[in-house]
């Protein structure tokens, strides 16, 4: 028999009830260990990750569509292997990074929509379609055509978010998504998730992001010390900080 390989057969494959599964998954940078014995299986429709600053919530983050593969242990996504079959895995779980200049890649605010559709070979009259619908949703249909660098940090992180929206992956991890923005934009973002169809993880230092939030994950010394709801998991990270 001949083996499958390919997106194509990943998809086949791949089995969207599991989740996102963490086996025995650790993580170390060189000599040095960040993340230990994680064995979770995400499933929830919102999912909010705490912890202190270096308590490895980014590394966390990057675990869950490839960017970082784990030294130890398997992370899967519906089924398919992030060490394995990483391309397929990126399809299906977009990543919002803490600083949008990080992911603006493109001059124009169009153009840096219409690049990953691009690059998965997307038809031009498609990608225009799906590139200005995004643009209409998140209120930046009237800068298409304006320099990227030049948006405001709120809509910068907008835009960011939009290309990854319109690229349609199932699942999103925003890693510290409204650390960099005043309070309208903070809860403009915070509106936006919540009105997500995608399931979402979100890492954050604001708590009043997680209200709604199905489940709250708080790491410290790079373990999952409290998984509970969110009252519950805020205060139990208030309690692990008290006497800091
Ligand atoms: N690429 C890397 N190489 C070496 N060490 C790293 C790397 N990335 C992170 N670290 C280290 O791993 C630990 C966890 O970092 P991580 O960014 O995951 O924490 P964090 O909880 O997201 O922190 P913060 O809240 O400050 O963003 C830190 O001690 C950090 O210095």
């Amino acid at each position: 028999m001949r083996l499958r390989r390919g997106p194509a057969a990943a998809a086949a494959v791949a089995d969207p009830s599991r989740g996102i599964e963490l086996q025995g998954v650790g993580h170390t940078y060189g000599e040095r260990t960040v993340l230990t014995g994680l064995d979770l299986r995400l499933t929830e429709q919102r999912i909010g990750v705490v912890g202190t600053n270096g308590s490895g919530k980014s590394t966390f983050a990057r675990l869950l569509n490839g960017l970082v593969v784990p030294a130890v242990g398997s992370v899967l996504v519906d089924g398919l292997d992030t060490a394995t079959a990483a391309r397929e895995v990126r399809r299906r779980v977009g990543f919002v990074f803490q600083d949008p200049d990080a992911q603006i890649v493109h001059p124009t605010v169009a153009e840096d929509v219409g690049y990953g559709l691009e690059n998965q070979g997307v038809p031009a009259a498609e990608r225009a379609e799906r590139v200005a619908e995004v643009l209409d949703r998140y209120g930046l249909a009237g800068h298409a055509d304006h320099p990227a660098h030049l948006l405001s940090g709120g809509q910068k992180q907008l835009l960011a978010i939009a290309g990854v929206l319109v690229m349609r992956p199932a699942r999103i991890v925003f890693d510290e998504p409204t650390t960099l923005l005043d309070l309208v934009n903070t809860r403009r973002i915070a509106r936006l998730v919540e009105g997500l169809e995608q399931a979402v993880v979100v890492v954050t230092h604001d708590l009043a992001l997680l209200d709604g939030f199905d489940r709250v994950l708080v790491v410290d010394g790079g373990r999952v010390v409290a998984d509970d709801r969110p009252a519950p998991a805020v205060a139990a990270y208030r309690a692990l900080v008290a006497d800091r």
